[in-house]
């Protein structure tokens, strides 16, 4: 069996004659929590949006599971398994987290038209749900409205969310962000290790350097680097073209 979950064949991106993406080759394992970290404007969020299916590369493929998807629409990609968890937060803030969960696996179940009133009937769709919040670390809090969650806790949700697709590979971009303390979503994201893949984009360097199994390094559009977080931390080219000695420390 293919080891990887996803690769990425000579993908291009052009914005005019900005190159945002530059014949980038990239494979992501099963089971792998997978940074892909790199400065401001490097390429990040265009990539990760190109796997979603949000925008259509120039040139290259996309596989998953061995499958070219690259032409497939955002929803198909998440019916195959690849669930994208989103910077801005998706949450309906007046109903309670579980309620939201199950609104998702609602969704995935493909009975997305039905309203409400079926919906809370279903005890099974809420056992499930009810899963899924233990899972993401929100049990004791089930019945708050989603809007009364801490930041924190509403990025867990929103973790929750995509875990609600049952998927194969989560996209993560910058789900740290704004967080004071991101022990939870750490914790959260390391317990999801080698149950699913994880591409996560990353600035807080204290969680990429503590979660990720591997580390591409993106400048440019091009990946300079990829390897284990000690391999990248010792990787001189790394350190000149981005990190620089202070945050490898
Ligand atoms: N819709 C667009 N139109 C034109 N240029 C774009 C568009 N989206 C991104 N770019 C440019 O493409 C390059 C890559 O942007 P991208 O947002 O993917 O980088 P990033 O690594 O995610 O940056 P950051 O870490 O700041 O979020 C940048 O130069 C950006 O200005």
């Amino acid at each position: 069996m293919n080891a990887d979950v996803l690769s990425l064949h000579q993908l291009v991106k052009r914005y005019g004659g900005l190159v945002a993406t530059d014949h980038l080759d990239l494979n992501i394992r099963h089971g792998e929590i997978h940074a892909i970290i790199g400065p401001n404007g490097a390429g990040k969020t265009t990539l990760i949006q190109q796997i979603s299916g949000a925008i259509a590369p120039d040139r290259g493929r996309i596989c998953f599971h061995g499958q070219d998807i690259t032409r497939t629409t955002m929803h198909q990609r998440v019916r195959l398994g690849l669930a994208r968890s989103y910077q801005i937060t998706s949450v309906f803030p007046a109903c309670s987290v579980l309620d939201n969960i199950a609104l998702a696996v609602q969704a995935r179940r493909g009975s997305s038209m039905r309203f409400w009133k079926p919906a809370l009937a279903d005890g099974a769709l809420f056992e499930e749900a009810r899963a899924i919040g233990c899972r993401i670390g929100l049990a004791a809090r089930l019945d708050m409205r989603a809007g009364h969650l801490a930041h924190g806790e509403q990025r867990q949700l929103e973790v929750g969310l995509a875990l609600a697709t049952s998927p194969a590979l989560l996209l993560l971009d910058e789900p740290m962000a704004g967080m004071g303390d991101s022990t939870g979503m750490i914790a959260l994201l390391d317990s999801l290790r080698n149950q699913l893949g994880i591409v996560l984009i990353e600035h807080d360097m204290h969680a990429v350097f503590q979660l990720a199994d591997r580390i591409s390094v993106l400048v440019s559009g091009r990946i300079i680097a990829t390897g284990t977080a000690e391999q990248i931390r010792s990787d001189a080219q790394v350190r000149k073209a981005y990190l620089g000695d202070e945050a490898m420390a």
